[in-house]
Order: C-alpha cells, then sequence, then structure tokens
C-alpha cells in the first residue's frame, strides 16, 4: 500500500475530482500535480490510451520522486462506430456547444443508444508502472438525469438499475463508472 500521496499528470479538474473521491476510499491522497510542480504543456497525445496515459504520467514522473498517475479516457458510441475512441477528447473539444449537448444531438431520433466508456490508468512509481483499465457499457439517456455528479455521468443510463450514474450515491457509482472499476483494478496490484 502507498504511504506518499499520489500526483495526478492532468489538467482536467473534473477528471482530478472524480479520481480524489476514489482514491480516497482506499486512504490514498491524489493531488493535483500543479500542487507541488509548475504546469508543463504535455505533448500532443498521438498514441493510443496506454501510451498516452503513460506519457502524461511519465512527463510528470521526470520532475517529482512521488508516485505519478496519468489517465486517458474516452467513449465509444455504438452508432458511430468509427468515431470518439482515443480521440474523444479532441473531437469534444473541437464542437462549439457542451460534451452533453454535443452527444445528445448526435443521438437524437436514434435508436442505438449504447456508449461505452473506457478510463485507463498509468500508475507510475520510480521506474515501476502499474497499468489498469475500467469500462462500462450502458445507454445515453434521452436527456440529463441526476445531480449526485456532472458530465457524461448525468448521460449514462445503466439499464438493471433504472438510474443514471448521476443518480447513485459515490460508493455505488464506484462500483459501476468506468475509473471506479480502473481504479478497482489498479489496486489489486499495489
Ligand atoms: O489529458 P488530461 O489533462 O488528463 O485531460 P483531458 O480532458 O484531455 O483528458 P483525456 O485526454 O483523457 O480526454 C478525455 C476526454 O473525454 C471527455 N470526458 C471524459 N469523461 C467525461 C465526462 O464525465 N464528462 C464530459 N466529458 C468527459 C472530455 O472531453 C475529456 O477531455
Amino acid at each position: 500500500m502507498l504511504e506518499q500521496p499520489i500526483l495526478l499528470a492532468s489538467h482536467n479538474a473534473g477528471k482530478l475530482a472524480e479520481l480524489q473521491q476514489l482514491f480516497a476510499q482506499y486512504s490514498i491522497s491524489l493531488q493535483g500535480y500543479t500542487s507541488q510542480l509548475a504546469p508543463i504543456p504535455f505533448g500532443l497525445e498521438g498514441g493510443d490510451y496506454w501510451q498516452n496515459a503513460t506519457s502524461k504520467a511519465a512527463q510528470v514522473a521526470v520532475l517529482t520522486s512521488l508516485p505519478v498517475l496519468g489517465d486517458d479516457s474516452g467513449i465509444d458510441l455504438a452508432a458511430f462506430p468509427n468515431e470518439f475512441g482515443v480521440y474523444t477528447g479532441r473531437t469534444l473539444a473541437r464542437q462549439a456547444v457542451a460534451a452533453n449537448t454535443y452527444l445528445l444531438a448526435r443521438l437524437r431520433d436514434n435508436p442505438q443508444r449504447q456508449i461505452t466508456l473506457h478510463s485507463y490508468l498509468v500508475l507510475q512509481i520510480g521506474h515501476r508502472l502499474v497499468r489498469a483499465h475500467g469500462s462500462l457499457t450502458a445507454q445515453v439517456a434521452l436527456q440529463e438525469q441526476g445531480q449526485l455528479s456532472g458530465g457524461f455521468d448525468r448521460l449514462v443510463y445503466i439499464p438493471e438499475l433504472g438510474a443514471t450514474l448521476a443518480e447513485l450515491p459515490a460508493l455505488q457509482r464506484a462500483h459501476y463508472s468506468q475509473r471506479g472499476r480502473a481504479v478497482a483494478a489498479l489496486m489489486q496490484q499495489i
């Protein structure tokens, strides 16, 4: 078990908040790397998920002796199998509207609403790399539902529960969410 805090190599505040809450369930402190270091421009994400997460962690790990976590995430939509994936962040960043507004518009009147969300985590501890993947396959709701978390969670409807991720309390959400599952898989290895 880790005694030291982990630094998150990310500029995404929502990702930091979600991962902080998940690691807190294991009594591990996660901090944004900019709490200790000056911000660095991460190089362009040109690889697959694993390569991107490894690269983010490595760019911070050379600057600190603390363990560093990189996360690369994305979605697959069954209705658009050749889009999104590892390019999700870049695709959504190009849109003039918020991510959820864009997804609802793309899927308007489309009965094929299956979504798979992925989180790829790479934890660099010295020279050791620990890798974990988590995913969730669900349905895109017809409108945002739930206030207990934000972002995609309000659209990710889990039929077996009759609820979106954003309608679940944090502990239950961690059991289902892609990042919750990735963190659980990571914790089994450290
Ligand atoms: O690389 P870092 O700095 O960590 O931050 P990022 O936002 O670029 O992170 P990713 O490369 O992992 O891209 C994932 C993208 O997926 C999108 N995303 C993931 N989860 C989301 C959520 O819950 N709500 C809205 N968008 C989400 C969002 O566009 C992210 O930018």
